[in-house]
């Protein structure tokens, strides 16, 4: 929530320079104080549907403890789903025509799995590219995960992920490239998060496209970029949203799909993520696997091993990308925004 400079107190001036959000008392008193409607658009495997609302759900609500925030879930019918995830998403999820009818404050797109080199040829990508499209004339703001990125900056801006040798994945220390821009105000400025991914979007391919980054790692690359705009499309290409059990799911799916000889090897350790006694258990673990034991996978010893190390930055991110959001959407839920603000530069950046 803003402050409101209702004195002439220099401070004020001084933290408007700095980025941080002030109102003037004219503007305080006529700012309308109503709900925000954010849309989730889950795209991710049956496997992580449910989690994946569980991690966005708790970002944003934890962003701010006195707004209310309306969730819409919704998902795309043309991914593959099984009955029970089909189920949840029928009785839960809404329908895309009802979500363009009323309108949302804020879009998030979800990672999602590929089974295509390509991503035009997956079987999300016109549906996905509709809801992009909508959403940029109508939506304030769209937060744009890990696969999510990749897509808009394939059919928006034309360039192509890269698949990387290694998989970029662990958790990874990042620093923030303009602390002054107001997504990333007053965050910490050296903070984690983790990456999951095959793929890559250079910052060079960013810049291509005037997109400005904002956080980068030196090890996994750029993590936080904005649209020339500054606020429309938020690129995230890490994952700042998951559970600090995540990573070690993955881990244990591809471990126990190389020892069935579904992939082609074993995984190494995510980067930065099991500590000395974690590492040996699991390697014990898969010594074990792979003279031929029957043996349960030892995720309840490692679980007390592992650090979160990523979710306050996390919250502190989103906090910003919705207090931005609030500043300049429309009182009406179905426009973007408000009389007098410039779609071109909502936030007023100089
Ligand atoms: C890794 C798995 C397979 C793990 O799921 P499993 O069901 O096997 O897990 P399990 O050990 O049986 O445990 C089930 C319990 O774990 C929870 N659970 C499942 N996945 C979780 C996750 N990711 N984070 C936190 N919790 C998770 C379930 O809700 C359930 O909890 P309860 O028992 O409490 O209900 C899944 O999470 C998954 O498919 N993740 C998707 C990874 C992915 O496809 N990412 C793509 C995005 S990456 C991207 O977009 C870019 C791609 C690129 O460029 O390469
Ligand atoms: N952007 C509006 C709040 C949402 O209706 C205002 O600042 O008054």
């Amino acid at each position: 929530m803003p402050l409101v400079a209702h004195n002439a107190l220099p401070t004020f001036e001084r933290l408007r320079r700095d980025g941080i959000t002030v109102l003037s008392t004219e503007r305080a008193a006529r700012q309308e104080i109503r709900e925000l409607h954010v849309g989730l658009l889950n795209m991710m495997p049956d496997a992580a549907l449910e989690a994946t609302e569980r991690q966005f759900y708790r970002l944003v609500g934890e962003s701010n403890p006195i707004a209310q925030f309306y969730m819409h879930p919704f998902t795309l019918p043309t991914l593959p789903r099984g009955d029970k995830a089909q189920a949840h998403i029928a009785q839960y999820y809404e329908s895309f025509e009802a979500i363009r009818e009323k309108g949302l404050d804020a879009l998030i797109i979800t990672g999602a799995n590929v089974s295509h080199p390509n991503l035009a040829d997956e079987p999300f990508w016109q549906p996905l590219i509709e809801v992009i499209d909508w959403a940029w004339d109508n939506v304030t703001s769209t937060l744009c995960s890990c696969l999510a990125t990749h897509a808009v900056m394939q059919f928006r801006h034309g360039q192509t992920r890269v698949k990387q040798p290694a998989k970029i994945w662990g958790v990874f220390e990042h620093r923030v490239t303009d602390g002054r821009h107001p997504l990333v105000a007053d965050v910490n400025t050296r903070f984690d998060v983790p990456h999951s991914r095959w793929n890559d979007v250079s910052r060079a391919q960013f810049e291509t496209a005037g997109v400005k980054v904002l956080v980068e790692s030196a090890e996994a690359g750029v993590h936080l970029a904005v649209s020339r705009d500054g606020l429309r499309t938020v690129f995230f290409q890490g994952h700042p949203e998951y559970d600090t059990v995540s990573l070690l799911k993955e881990y244990k799916r591809d471990l126990l799909l190389a020892a069935e000889g579904k992939l082609p090897a074993f995984p190494p350790f995510p980067v930065r993520y099991f500590d000395c006694q974690a590492q040996a258990l699991l390697a014990e673990f898969g010594r074990r696997l792979q003279a031929g034991e029957a043996l349960a996978f030892p995720e309840a010893q490692v679980l007390p091993r592992l650090d979160n190390t990523w979710h306050d930055t996390a919250e502190a991110v989103v906090g910003n990308w919705i207090g931005c959001v609030y500043q300049v959407t429309h009182r009406e839920r179905g426009l973007p925004f408000m009389p007098g603000i410039d779609p071109d530069n909502p936030l007023g950046l100089a």
